[in-house]
């Protein structure tokens, strides 16, 4: 007698092709909930000169602390959110002096706060999109600061009670392009996964790289990214084809592409050392991107044969810094006011790497929802990181947030 796979091979009539059909979404994938959260601690830009020199003990290094003034007076950031305060540094000095090492102590801390941060966004997406979280079938988890396995996917599925067969994957050092990264594969998982249910969380906290200035080595590195990062996690559930009456589609994701800025390998790097986490960020890259956005915008655009006016689209790009923000907005010829979103994250929250673009599709969507999605459809979801890699998505304002 053949053994039963054979039998059951022979009996069916269903193709690879059916099965595939059957696999696949009907509609593009959407945004069905977003939220964000932030740690407790709240620190205004104008103090934070103070606070650094103060608990990293460099007041002996006026000249840093007056540059650091500076950079935080242009930077375009009110306040940030730090997991980082007077007690955490107590209790590891050692944070201070990056010579020191620290990491298993920054790595150990991390391993706890990072997944707990994304819990705190993660449980209101869940309670917002309206459906148990066993109905998640799908977890990407975006982080730079967790660097441990298991990781925080892991523990945020405990954390949220998601089902055991939830499908995890972790995505690390993607730096700021993280979030659109993740969003980018939740749709590919969406669209080809019929029913699929995707969360995506992002959750950075920078203590993983906080340490002390350091006169003559890479000091205005240290200052410019003490001035800009701060700490939060942003949660976004999408699934195609929404349940009517259930579920609410806030945005439709229509296409996705990446694009590998040449040349640029050096512009931004980090490296886990045994004093935490060290970053350089090159000082033109402002203008690297703004040389080159239209051609990544051409290669999103271009490969769906859509010829785009830049500036009948809506923006929600990652606020990497105020002068980023302004020479992007130059280069594309947007109105004052195009990356209003962009730069209400940047004003009160700083950037949060990966996570940010997931606070200004927030913004957007509160800022549609007031409105009742007047003005443009479509738009841009954009951000950066090293590579340097720009992700680009197309977005269009879906049925859920017009006749808010
Ligand atoms: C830092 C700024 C807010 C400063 O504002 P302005 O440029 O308008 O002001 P400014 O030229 O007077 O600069 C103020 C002081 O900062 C110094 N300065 C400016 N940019 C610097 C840089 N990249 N590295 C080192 N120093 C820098 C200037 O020399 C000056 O020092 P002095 O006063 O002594 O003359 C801005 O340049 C900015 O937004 N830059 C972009 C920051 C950035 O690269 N972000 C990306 C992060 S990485 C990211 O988002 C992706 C990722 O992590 O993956």
């Amino acid at each position: 007698m053949a053994p039963a796979h054979h039998q059951a091979a022979a009996a069916t009539t269903v193709t690879t092709q059916d099965i595939r059909r059957a696999q696949r979404a009907d509609g593009p994938a959407t945004v069905l909930a977003i939220a964000t959260a932030n740690p407790e601690t709240r620190r205004s830009q104008d103090e934070y000169a103070d606070f650094y020199f103060r608990v990293t003990k460099s007041e002996h290094l006026p000249q840093l602390k007056e540059k650091l003034e500076r950079i935080c007076k242009k930077s375009g950031i009110e306040n940030r959110y730090t997991y980082v305060n007077d007690e955490v540094m107590k209790a590891h000095p050692e944070f201070s002096d990056r010579k020191l090492p620290s990491l298993d102590a920054r790595v150990e801390i991390a391993s706890n706060a990072v997944p707990e941060l994304a819990a705190a966004a993660a449980s209101m997406a869940i309670a917002e999109w309206g459906r148990p979280a066993t109905d998640i079938t799908h977890l990407i988890f975006s982080t730079y600061s967790d660097l441990k396995a298991p990781s925080s996917d892991r523990r945020l599925a405990s954390l949220l009670g998601l089902r055991h067969t939830v499908c995890r994957t972790i995505l690390s050092l993607h730096g700021c392009y993280g979030g659109c990264r993740a969003l980018q594969l939740a749709k590919e998982l969406a669209e080809n996964n019929r029913g699929a249910r995707v969360l995506v969380a992002c959750s950075e906290i920078s203590l993983i790289a906080f340490y002390g200035p350091e006169e003559g080595y890479t000091d205005t590195d240290t200052l410019v990214a003490h001035a800009l990062f701060g700490d939060g996690s942003g949660a976004v559930i999408v699934g195609a084809d929404p349940v009517d009456a259930v579920e609410r589609p806030l945005f439709e994701m229509a296409f996705a592409s990446q694009t590998t800025v040449p040349d640029s390998e050096g512009a931004i790097t980090v490296q886990h050392k045994k004093g935490g986490m060290e970053y350089h960020i090159a000082r033109g890259l402002p203008e690297m991107l703004a040389g080159n956005i239209k051609r990544c915008l051409a290669d999103a655009f271009g490969a769906i044969g859509v010829a785009a006016r830049w500036k009948d689209l809506f923006w929600a790009v990652h606020p990497g810094g105020r002068r980023i923000l302004d020479l992007i907005e130059e280069a594309l010829g947007l109105d004052n006011g195009a990356m209003a979103a962009s730069r209400q994250v940047l004003r009160e929250y700083g950037n949060m790497s990966g996570t940010t673009v997931i606070f200004v599709l927030n913004e957007l969507r509160r800022r549609f929802a007031a409105d009742g999605a007047e003005g443009a459809d479509w738009g841009a979801l954009m951000a950066f990181g090293p590579g340097i890699t720009a992700e680009t998505i197309l977005l269009r304002v879906a049925s859920g947030l017009k006749g808010n």
